[in-house]
């Protein structure tokens, strides 16, 4: 099998508005994104070939290590980041290349949540003034309005009104979190890309940041690209996830089929990694972590080489650290194909990049 321009698997594009799958709101095909390494050194290829597609009112969950290419498919969708290759497609125009105009107007169906909310609050301005300015500065609301929708949109993500009379330095990071979303629905998105919005944050808070972003797409019929390291973090908010690896995806699929049999080895290692309050289940997650039945199979390769190998277009991304490689992963690079048979459902809707992932499917 070769891994030139492979059509994308049904179940993670669904962007054809038949009976039972609406259109996709954000439609991405085949992008790839290369950043300059110097005149010598090739580029790095940050993202490599990724189609997704996320619907009206859900959320995708993008996991993967750090260096795997999921900001960078958020940045490119927000423009922040050239496309070598590739279409972005959001309410059926074609943003790939849009062009600065373009994005402003964007910017009230299309928002973005970071990380550190410290950082993109200006500290010298009232939370009332940095929500409020957006929508002054495009005329689209009078002084009033505005303090109306501030006052709106405190309430929603459950800060008192005279929150909008404070500083950022006031307040918690959780509080500063809910602050940026507050500024992140100001204009009334259709799709928020929420870029490790809970990564900074306690354990505790995170799951209250969780739970009220859930509410809020409940109410405001939001969808979300949600950009995380865990999955865990991902799971429940998530109606699907896609994992990358590399810059590629390695597995997608509904999240809690997904995250209660992985298929492919790289998705088993990051369930496998998070720590199990259960010591019989982390057992066998370990086990499986090591190669389990599959890998002690005639066809089965030696140990995994640790570390990282250069990525190439032959091969599996992930073959140097798969204890379940063959020699055809090391030269042959997986299609992402869809795994399992059809359920009561509907159509197959998981999807692996893996030689194996018929024979992985079927390991108790
Ligand atoms: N502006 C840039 N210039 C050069 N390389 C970049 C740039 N942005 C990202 N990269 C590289 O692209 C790859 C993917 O980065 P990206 O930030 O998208 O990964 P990520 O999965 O979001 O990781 P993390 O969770 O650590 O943010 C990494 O190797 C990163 O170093």
């Amino acid at each position: 099998m070769s891994a030139a321009s492979p059509e994308p698997a049904a179940s993670c594009v669904g962007t054809r508005p038949t009976e039972d799958r609406p259109a996709a709101l954000l439609d991405i095909r085949e992008l790839t994104v290369e950043f300059r390494q110097g005149r010598r050194t090739p580029p790095l290829r940050a993202v490599d070939g990724v189609s997704l597609s996320v619907a009206p009112g859900e959320t995708l969950g993008l996991v993967g290590e750090s260096g795997s290419g999921k900001s960078t498919i958020g940045r490119a969708v927000l423009g922040l980041t050239p496309v070598r290759s590739g279409t972005i497609r959001f309410e059926d125009a074609d943003i790939t290349r849009a062009t600065a105009k373009v994005r402003r107007e964007l910017s009230a169906r299309l928002q973005v949540v970071f990380q550190d909310p410290y950082s993109s609050l200006n500290p010298a301005r009232t939370i009332g003034s940095t929500l409020a300015e957006p929508l002054l500065v495009q005329g689209r609301l009078t002084g009033r309005q505005s303090a109306d929708r501030v006052a709106e949109m405190l309430g929603r993500v459950g800060l008192p009104p005279d929150t909008a009379d404070r500083y950022p330095a006031q307040f918690s990071g959780g509080q500063r979190q809910r602050i940026a979303i507050a500024r992140a629905l100001m204009p009334g998105p259709r799709l928020v890309i929420c870029d490790e919005p809970v990564s900074a944050l306690d354990l505790s808070v995170q799951a209250q940041v969780m739970n009220l972003l859930a509410e809020l797409q409940e109410a405001l019929q939001l969808s979300y690209l949600f950009v995380a390291h865990d999955l865990p973090v991902v799971r429940h908010l998530s109606h699907r996830i896609l994992v990358l690896y590399r810059g590629q995806v390695m597995e997608t699929g509904p999240a809690e089929a997904l995250y209660a049999r992985p298929v492919h080895p790289y998705t088993r290692m990051l369930i496998a990694a998070v720590p199990e309050p259960d010591p019989g289940t982390q057992r066998s997650r370990r086990a499986a972590r090591r190669g389990g039945p599959l890998s002690a199979g005639p066809l089965s390769a030696g140990p995994p080489s640790a570390g990282t190998a250069a990525v190439t277009d032959r091969g599996c991304a992930f073959a140097a650290r798969c204890v379940h490689a063959l020699d055809i992963c090391r030269h042959d690079r997986p299609l992402l194909l869809p795994v399992g048979a059809p359920d009561r459902s509907g159509p197959v809707t998981r999807s692996a990049a893996c030689h194996r992932a018929s024979e992985l499917l079927a390991q108790p």
